[in-house]
């Protein structure tokens, strides 16, 4: 028998190499099968995944060696355990003292054996995954397994050999779509698009043994794919110029997608020592960027939400949710249409009331061809019975959950309350979808406060990921769990808040756009904010995003809150509660300029409901009669006071939100921004950039900002943020501590 070196210590790598004799054969014809135990996980996940750490890798290395060396042995199969290949590297890892031995060496040596090495992938096949099994001479896999290089979106490329053998193997175009959006795909497509030799339903290692022992001896000289030629290509250049325009469109100021770009070209250009060259080179601008570093952080933190709690003590592992199967929504305008999809698509049956005939006749013909759309992007079916219309609330009588999504106005909520609460079952989840109102009032108006939530969603609410739940004073920790988990059906990031104007997204955006009014009436126009803020990575500056969703909303908001008053003059025009106010949104609207839906906004647009923005000389003479008429010099403004300025407020704002514990941590701040506000991925969310700015640098800059414009509060660094420079800036990861200190003085 060959020697087993097992060595099964918990919490270690350990391996196990098992010999595989051909069947009624006296020779030792052997197969090694190198099973690279996983390293356990703290959490509750199942399967149990499999990461390269410092010890796996040497584990690998030395069973390959073993192997490779021990005359018996003929062919070598590689899997791993518990039903899961390989995730890739541990990216805990890459923030530490890197050790052990290099990947490129290990899958250098396995592409060289001289023995067939088949790589039998389960689960995932990710990254550096991917990348071990490009080295392998075959790929044999189940049909459930998730392939795919999703370096880039950790801020990397993958550099164990990834940019160099995927366009050898599959060709230059294919290989720029995987390596620069890092999606996973399917087996199915995995082995339609060349990266696999064959994809089984049956169990793979078993399969992969089979396949080993039957090309033993055969030769490999066709099988290494370091020695392969990219597929010829007519126009290199325009493809590779095609590419990067895209890559830059789909992610400004990232530079991990470009450097992608750049090694996909090494491979179609240089010969595979020089592009391993190349990729090495490139690998090094990245892995220490500021980019990757926000990219990691990010990783981690979009999982860290769903570990929720509540300044109540509810949390996500002690709260248990109800079972939700039949939904309903009540009101079909644009957020109630996109929510009704959303429950659809999650497999519930819904039912959607619209009280108004001719909103609802119009809600059937869209939502349909709503949920038609997603199915042919999502490759998925529809059961077109799922959703049943009504023109009565009595419709909802027996459903589990209500998501009340009419138009915002707390009367009209208030009331629908009221009469959800005499309809419903006494145990079913009442929630709201307002964007600012307040839940535990509308909570007060049912028999059940405990049982209302709010369920914020962003437009378009079947598309966009974010979901805001936010909590009241007395909801329970079931409702809370409840809504946590439909949005997770959803496909969405739920995160839970705590209730208070405009909960953690709108109230710190608030902030940020005054600051934006307040820019302009000092100087600035809105192509320079714009441009300043694209430039930092948002998809839309504020006033394009203002125009595209429409400037009549915050309007109305504002009147209700009797804040846009345009009849006031004087100082007192630019005043309310004794602070500074701009009042230019409200007197756009006067104009009726409410943006791309009326064809004029901060820009003008060729038609109403036109896309492309335009500079408008009309806007430039208003903002020069306005600053004339309100004794205002303007000045010149620099892109860094207009990021300052917009940026430090709504960071300020969620320092305060920290504080009072509407949001648990930085992480839950961050995820919201970047599902919901487009903060750019690469910058980590407001609470991670702040962290790389500096709190220090922060405080300084909101202080000479607040000491220069007095009458705005917010711009007064927030007790926290003081706090976590007073206590040495701590990083990220431990601002909890500070926080929850401070928690537990009151
Ligand atoms: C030269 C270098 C070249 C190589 C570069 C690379 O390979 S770069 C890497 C390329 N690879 C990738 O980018 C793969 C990234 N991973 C994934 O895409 C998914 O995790 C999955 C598809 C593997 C499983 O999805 P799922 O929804 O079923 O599960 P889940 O997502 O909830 O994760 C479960 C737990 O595992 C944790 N964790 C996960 N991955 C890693 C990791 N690599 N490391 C460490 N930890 C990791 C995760 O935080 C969570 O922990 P928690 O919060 O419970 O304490």
């Amino acid at each position: 028998m060959y020697n087993l070196p097992t060595n099964t210590k918990k919490w270690q790598f350990d391996i196990f190499l098992k010999k595989i004799f051909k069947k009624k054969t006296d020779a030792p014809f052997a197969q090694l099968l190198i099973n690279v135990h996983p390293l356990p996980l703290f959490h509750v996940k199942s399967p149990i995944f499999l990461f390269y750490s410092a010890s796996v890798r040497q584990g690998i290395v030395d069973s390959v060696k073993r192997a490779l060396g021990d005359q018996k042995v003929k062919s070598v199969v590689i899997c791993g355990q518990n039903g899961v290949f390989c995730g890739g590297a541990d990216i805990r890892e890459f923030g530490r003292q890197m050790s052990g031995p290099p990947l490129v060496p290990m899958i250098h040596d396995i592409e060289a054996a001289n023995k067939p090495v088949v790589a039998a992938i389960e689960g995932s096949a990710l990254g550096g995954g991917l990348e071990l099994a490009l080295g392998c001479h075959y790929r044999i896999s189940h049909s459930k397994a998730k392939l795919g290089l999703p370096e880039v979106t950790l801020g990397l490329l993958p550099a164990a050999g990834g940019t160099q053998r995927l366009p050898r193997l599959i060709g230059v175009p294919a290989a720029l779509n995987l390596i620069t959006t890092g999606r996973h795909v399917t087996a199915a497509e995995a082995l339609q698009l060349g990266i696999l030799d064959h994809v089984t339903e049956h169990n793979t290692v078993d399969v992969a043994v089979k396949f080993a022992l039957s090309v033993t001896g055969e030769s490999l000289d066709g099988r290494r794919i370091s020695s392969f030629s990219c597929a010829p290509l007519s126009d290199l250049d325009s493809l590779f110029e095609e590419a990067m325009l895209k890559v830059r469109g789909a992610a400004r100021g990232a530079i991990a997608p470009v450097a992608c770009v750049q090694a996909v070209r090494a491979a179609a250009t240089l010969p595979y020592a020089q592009g391993m060259e190349r990729e090495k080179e490139l690998m090094a601008t990245l892995f220490h960027s500021g980019q990757a570093r926000a990219l990691q952080y990010f990783f981690f933190a979009q999982r860290a939400v769903g570990r929720w709690s509540t300044p109540s003590g509810a949390r996500w592992d002690t709260s248990q949710p109800r079972p939700v199967r039949k939904a309903a929504v009540i009101g079909l305008g644009t957020m109630g249409r996109g929510i009704t999809v959303a429950l659809a698509q999650a497999g519930l049956s819904v039912v959607a009331v619209e009280t108004h005939a001719k909103q609802l006749m119009e809600a059937k013909k869209a939502v349909p061809s709503m949920l038609k759309r997603g199915a042919v992007r999502g490759g998925t079916t529809i059961e077109p019975d799922s959703i049943t219309y009504s023109e009565t609330v009595q419709a909802v009588a027996d459903v589990d959950l209500v998501i009340e999504a009419v138009f915002e106005d707390m009367a009209l909520k208030e009331k629908v309350f009221q009469q959800l609460s005499i309809v419903c079952k006494p145990d079913t989840l009442l929630c709201t979808n307002t964007s600012s109102l307040d839940v535990d009032h509308l909570a007060s108006q049912t028999r059940h406060p405990e049982l209302v939530v709010g369920m914020h969603f962003f437009a378009p609410a079947h598309v966009m990921k974010l979901l805001e739940v936010v909590y009241g004073r007395r909801s329970s920790p079931a409702a809370v769990a409840t809504a946590m988990q439909l949005g997770k059906k959803m496909g969405k990031v739920s995160v839970a808040v705590g209730n208070c104007r405009g909960f953690a997204g709108n109230r710190m955006l608030k902030r940020y756009l005054e600051q934006a009014f307040f820019l302009l009436e000092e100087g600035a126009t809105p192509e320079l904010v714009d441009r300043a803020l694209e430039e930092f990575g948002f998809p839309m500056g504020v006033f394009r995003m203002s125009d595209l969703s429409g400037l009549d909303v915050g309007w109305r908001v504002r009147k209700a809150d009797g804040l846009a008053d345009t009849s006031l003059t004087g100082t007192s025009a630019r005043v309310r509660q004794g602070c500074r106010y701009s009042p230019l949104g409200d007197l756009l609207c006067e104009h009726g300029r409410f943006g791309q839906k009326t064809g004029r906004g901060w820009y003008q647009y060729d038609k109403p409901g036109g896309r492309v923005a335009k500079s408008d000389p009309w806007l430039h003479n208003f903002l020069d009669e306005y600053r004339a008429r309100h004794g205002l010099v303007p000045r010149c403004i620099d892109q860094q006071e207009v990021l300052e300025r917009c940026l430090f407020v709504l960071i300020n704002e969620g320092f305060q939100i920290l504080e009072e514990g509407i949001a648990a941590g930085p992480e839950d701040i961050d995820a919201i921004y970047v599902f919901g506000y487009g903060w750019p991925r690469h910058r980590g969310g407001p609470m991670f950039y702040a962290d790389m700015v500096g709190l220090e640098r922060v405080v300084e800059r909101l202080e000479r900002y607040h000491q220069a414009h007095p009458n705005v509060p917010y711009l007064q660094p927030s007790g926290l943020l003081r706090r976590l420079v007073a206590n040495g800036s701590p990083p990220i990861h431990k601002w909890r501590n500070v926080i929850k200190n401070r928690n537990s003085q009151l």
